[in-house]
């Protein structure tokens, strides 16, 4: 650097590099360019401490990113899915479920069964108040997660007021985001063409892109919403079954995944995976399994949770795929 015009637009150009870097999680430049002009910057402060700012980059003690997301307890805790491999688990997890409620009910007709795709996503809580959003967490540690709210609102699916009242006074509602393939193939191609880092699935570039500390970087990536069911409720649901708890968060403007059905049996449920696996490829999303669900809410509150996973819940999940290709 021969004069300190130079050093001053080599001090500006480092700190938009570490801005780039840090912040918005997406490198201007690669790590060897970066580390050059940096060893460059350092020696024209050696050779002219005259030149020095405060705000070289040299002087900072390793970037001081924005402040991290606040903590967000969930009001009830976010429940994790147990696992069914084959169509045998699955017949056995019903038949389970089925001999407790025997225990103390003479069922009529076996319990009705939810069936939806399993999205390959990053779980979100929603709390409404009075019907207006009022916050968004990550799943954490199924108690706690981070407060990403003001990302979540740049979900373009994600209706901030709640439509078609009433509604209870507050309501947590959870649900999936997801990146559809071909907005991660096209945000993939715009990340290599500007020698960024991209992402190796549609489930880390979600997660990555939910979880920016600006805003701004959400809301350009291409990110989308299905909710699956309710956390604390204060007030009344007036939803007999999970069926009609859905069909209410759709009257609300909430989106529902459309290939959720409710089955008679566990036979017809077993059809809808079939039926579904058929149908994985040529859907817009990255699913990797069912989600089946008790129906009656009566049902869910009898057959209840053991450790963090509900007895009235369980995932069938699709076998595992080699290296999927992007
Ligand atoms: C209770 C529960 C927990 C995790 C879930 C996850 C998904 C999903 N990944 O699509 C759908 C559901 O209905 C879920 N339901």
């Amino acid at each position: 650097m021969h004069d300190r015009s130079s050093y001053l637009e080599a001090v500006s150009r480092l700190r938009t590099y570490d801005y780039h870097y840090h912040v918005l999680d997406e490198p201007l430049v690669g790590d060897s360019q970066y580390d050059d002009e940096l060893a460059r910057l350092k020696a024209s402060e050696k050779a002219h401490p005259e030149w020095l700012v405060s705000h070289s980059p040299t002087q900072t003690v390793g970037f001081s990113a924005l402040a991290q997301f606040d903590k967000s307890t969930h009001h009830q805790p976010m429940l994790s899915l147990d696992n069914a491999f084959d169509a045998a688990s699955l017949v056995a997890w019903y038949e389970r479920g089925l001999t407790r409620l025997r225990k103390d009910h003479h069922l009529a007709s076996p319990p009705r069964i939810n069936c939806e795709p399993k999205l390959d996503g990053v779980a979100i809580n929603l709390r409404y108040e009075a019907g207006v959003l009022v916050q968004a967490a990550t799943r954490g540690d199924g108690s706690t997660g981070e407060d990403i709210t003001l990302n979540a609102k740049t979900l373009r699916a994600l209706p901030h007021q709640l439509q078609n009242g009433p509604w209870p006074a507050s309501i947590e509602i959870r649900g999936e985001v997801f990146m559809p393939r071909k907005g991660f193939d096209a945000m993939n191609r715009r990340l290599a063409a500007t020698g960024l880092k991209t992402f190796v699935n549609p489930r880390n570039a979600a997660a990555g892109s939910l979880r920016q500390l600006d805003p701004k970087v959400t809301a350009s990536r291409p990110l989308d919403l299905y909710v699956y069911g309710a956390g604390a409720v204060v007030g009344d649901l007036d939803a007999a079954t999970h069926s009609e708890t859905l069909a209410q968060f759709e009257r609300w403007g909430l989106p529902v995944n459309p290939e959720t059905r409710c089955v008679d049996s566990i036979e017809a449920a077993e059809a809808y995976y079939e039926y579904l696996s058929r149908r994985r490829a040529e859907l817009s999303y990255e699913i990797d399994g069912i989600v089946y669900k008790v129906d009656e809410h009566q049902w869910q509150r009898e057959l209840g949770a053991v450790a963090k996973s509900p007895r009235w819940a369980i995932a069938r999940k699709f076998p595992a795929q080699e290296a999927a290709t992007q």
